[in-house]
């Protein structure tokens, strides 16, 4: 799969936003090893920060499915903006767990402009609780 079908894989999995507050419907798809291809949205809620971004909700759907971060071959975000949509920090601080360092990480809008990335750029210096802990 291109990374351009991953993008429209996203555009997909943004059909699927529950967002009636914000308006601001978002999509995520990620690419796995075994060919499979996971889709998330934003979901909100009336308590508005209970809300849950697109990048978190396939990220947990994938994890929930079983998957692991060294399944994960590429990430896709989409949302419809002038300039390819960038994370959150909430969003940073997730994937930065759940995704490997330098797996490719493709911001896009829905014209399909695509900024292409890794989390080591979108969030340096980071917290990582497993890897500095010290027995
Ligand atoms: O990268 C982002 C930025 C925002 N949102 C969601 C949160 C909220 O539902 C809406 C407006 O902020 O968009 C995402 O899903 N991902
Ligand atoms: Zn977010």
């Amino acid at each position: 799969m291109t990374k351009e079908q991953l993008v429209q894989e996203a555009i997909k999995a943004r059909k699927n936003t529950y967002s009636p507050y914000s308006k601001f419907g978002v999509g995520a798809a990620l690419l796995m090893k075994d060919g499979q291809v996971i889709h998330g949205a934003n979901i909100e809620n009336a308590s508005y920060p209970l809300s849950n971004c697109g990048e978190r909700s396939a990220l947990f759907h994938a994890y929930s499915l079983g998957y692991r971060k060294e399944d994960i071959v590429m990430m896709a975000i989409t949302a419809d903006t002038l300039n390819p949509v960038s994370p959150c920090g909430a969003c940073r601080q997730v994937i930065n767990e759940l995704v490997p360092k330098e797996t490719p990480i493709l911001l896009s809008n829905l014209t399909g402009k695509i900024k292409e990335t890794t989390i080591r750029e979108l969030l340096p210096y980071s917290f990582d609780e497993i890897e500095n802990h010290e027995h």
